[in-house]
């Protein structure tokens, strides 16, 4: 593969002790970070790439894989590592003031303004410059399926959540992981299989970055007009409205991914002792979890009993690859009415391998009921029937394509509701504790017995 443009890759020596300190307070702030609530106590580098010089007369932009150091990590387990995109100015333009990481203090850089390379139109058209003509960059290899346009304007979208996300003109809109372990990362591998198989519910990729070990970024077709599934409920909601039609809708386009999926990728039937192996491992992530949030703590004995049934429901050992985190904000409602279903990355928090493991499909089933959920418990007053007729017309939904209705499963389906309250309560204490309340509200429900 082509080295496509001059790159230096920086000894990370040198440049390390000049962003550390720029690097320490901004971090924890960002939503993606995932290690908020621990103390940061150092950093390394894996990689970093000039992608344009630091010391040329124009803006530079640096690529950096960047392992964060904090306590309480598992021994043997590496340090968390991040991807930035930084870039490097003399002055710094009025409208890039926002995204100020700060200056460097010392050495021949001194002087210069850091700043999120992502937010600046020209940084982020070189990136896109780099996926249209594929080659390397340093340890960066860039691909794409197809010829792509040029002259597209780049805007950072502001839903920033795990990760970041950049649209092209409108017509392209590129992902940039910032958690990045090694390994292919689901949201290349499964749009990719599903496209192989002939299903149009997922926008394909068409273009992707990586390192020798780890997918950076995918880019694939902006879904421009179209509105998330989380906006289009709580519109719903404010205005009176219920959302059976479009639950059911989504519980077709679930259906419909799940049998590509099934097509395209390894199907298993587990033997009794592996689906014990889920039940436990959904054991031990209630207890992390009680340990991370004690609020948990009088609900485990319920929880527990929930979680039990992983191991012996009967469907328990159907296992495929799943999407591993839908929620309604995981859907897009195109102009003609059309679900797509977007960010196959899976639950952020888990390990890549754990993500990519085939489980039972009612995983995924049991994360939109929780989103009805969450989208009811949100407005006031708490509207539990709109819930109740969301979740059955998904269901309904749902078997109607596949064939087989989640709800004729309920042990496995209230374990699998569990186990993603479980998750979300971490995620919200993490992440928004205000709203730890909504799961916990679930928690309450789902700990009581059946
Ligand atoms: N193909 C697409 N077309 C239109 N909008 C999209 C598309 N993919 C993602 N989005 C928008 O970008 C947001 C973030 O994307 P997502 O893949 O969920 O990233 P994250 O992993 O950061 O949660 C989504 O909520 C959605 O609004
Ligand atoms: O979309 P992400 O991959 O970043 O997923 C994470 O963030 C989600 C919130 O943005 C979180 O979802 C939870 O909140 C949603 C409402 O904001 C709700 O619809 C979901 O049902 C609920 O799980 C998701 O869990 C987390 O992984």
């Amino acid at each position: 593969m082509p080295e496509t443009a001059a790159t230096t890759t920086r000894a990370p020596d040198a440049l390390l002790p000049l962003l550390a300190p720029l690097l320490h307070p901004w971090l924890p702030r960002q939503r993606w970070f995932a290690g908020k609530g621990r103390r940061v106590t150092g950093f390394s580098l894996d990689a970093a790439t000039e992608l344009l010089p630091l010391d040329g007369p124009g803006p530079g932009l640096l690529h950096l894989l960047l392992r964060v150091e904090q306590p309480g990590r598992p021994a043997g387990e590496p340090a968390d590592c991040y991807q930035l995109l930084l870039g490097v100015r003399d002055r710094l333009p009025p409208r890039l003031a926002p995204a100020l990481i700060g200056r460097i203090r010392q050495g021949p850089l001194a002087g210069r303004a850091v700043y999120e390379g992502l937010r600046d139109p020209r940084l982020a058209g070189l990136l896109y410059e780099r996926l249209r003509t594929p080659g390397r960059a340093g340890p960066l290899r860039f691909h794409a399926t197809r010829a792509l346009p040029g002259g597209l304007a780049p805007r950072v979208l502001d839903a920033e959540q795990s990760n970041s996300s950049l649209v092209f003109g409108d017509a392209y809109i590129l992902k940039i992981f910032r958690r990045v372990s090694p390994g292919a990362n689901p949201d290349l591998e499964l749009p990719l299989a599903l496209g192989r198989a002939g299903c149009d519910r997922v926008p394909g990729p068409v273009a992707w970055f990586e390192t020798a070990d780890a997918t950076l970024g995918v880019l694939q077709p902006y879904l421009h007009g179209s509105r998330d599934g989380w906006r289009l409920a709580l519109d719903a909601l404010a205005a009176g409205r219920g959302f059976t039609a479009e639950a059911r809708g989504l519980g077709r386009a679930t259906a419909e991914v799940h049998l590509a999926l099934a097509r395209a990728l390894p199907t298993l039937r587990l033997p009794r002792a592996e689906t014990e192996d889920l039940a436990a491992a959904m054991d031990r992530r209630l207890h992390a979890a009680a340990q991370a949030v004690p609020a948990l703590l009088p609900y485990v004995p319920g929880l527990r009993t929930a979680l039990a049934a992983a191991g012996g429901a009967e469907g328990a050992g159907a296992v495929q690859r799943v999407h591993g985190d839908l929620h309604l904000g995981q859907t897009l409602r195109g102009s003609d009415g059309a679900w797509a279903v977007i960010d196959f990355e899976g639950e952020p928090a888990k390990p890549l391998d754990e993500r990519r493991r085939p489980q039972p499909a009612l995983r995924d089933v049991a994360g939109m009921l929780r989103s009805f959920d969450y989208a009811a418990r949100t407005h006031r007053p708490w509207n539990a029937q709109w819930a109740a007729r969301c979740r059955a017309a998904y269901c309904a939904g749902y078997a109607e394509v596949s064939g087989a209705d989640p709800r004729a499963d309920p042990a496995l389906l209230r374990a699998y509701e569990t186990d993603k309250a479980v998750y979300e309560v971490v995620y919200e204490a993490r992440h928004r504790p205000d709203w730890l309340p909504v799961p916990m509200s679930a928690i309450q429900r789902l700990a009581a017995p059946a």
